[in-house]
């Protein structure tokens, strides 16, 4: 519910394996772009994300968005 709260542009939490990332200043950045990240955020997208294939950068991109664990 806490991490259901940051469901908007300039504050957005995204869930993946159960580790809560901070997404805000990320939309921007991301290659996938801002718009598939927002139809995920306060929620979470653990699927979306694996189906992907996420590359090993992108997991370490996690790192920096890191906000604490579920
Ligand atoms: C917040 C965590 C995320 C990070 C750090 C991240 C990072 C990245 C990175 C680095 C890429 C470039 C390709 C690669 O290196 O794998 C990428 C591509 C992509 N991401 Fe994400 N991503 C995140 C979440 C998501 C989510 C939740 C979705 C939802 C489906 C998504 C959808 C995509 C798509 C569709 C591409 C492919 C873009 C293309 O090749 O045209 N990403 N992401």
């Amino acid at each position: 519910a806490e991490v259901a709260r940051h469901n908007k542009q300039h504050d957005g939490y995204i869930i993946i394996d159960g580790v809560v990332y901070d997404v805000t200043n990320f939309l921007d950045h991301h290659p996938g772009g801002p718009n598939i990240l927002m139809e995920h955020i306060g929620k979470d997208a653990t699927v979306k994300f694996e189906d992907i294939g996420h590359s090993l950068l992108a997991r370490y991109q996690l790192a920096d968005l890191y906000v604490g664990e579920l």
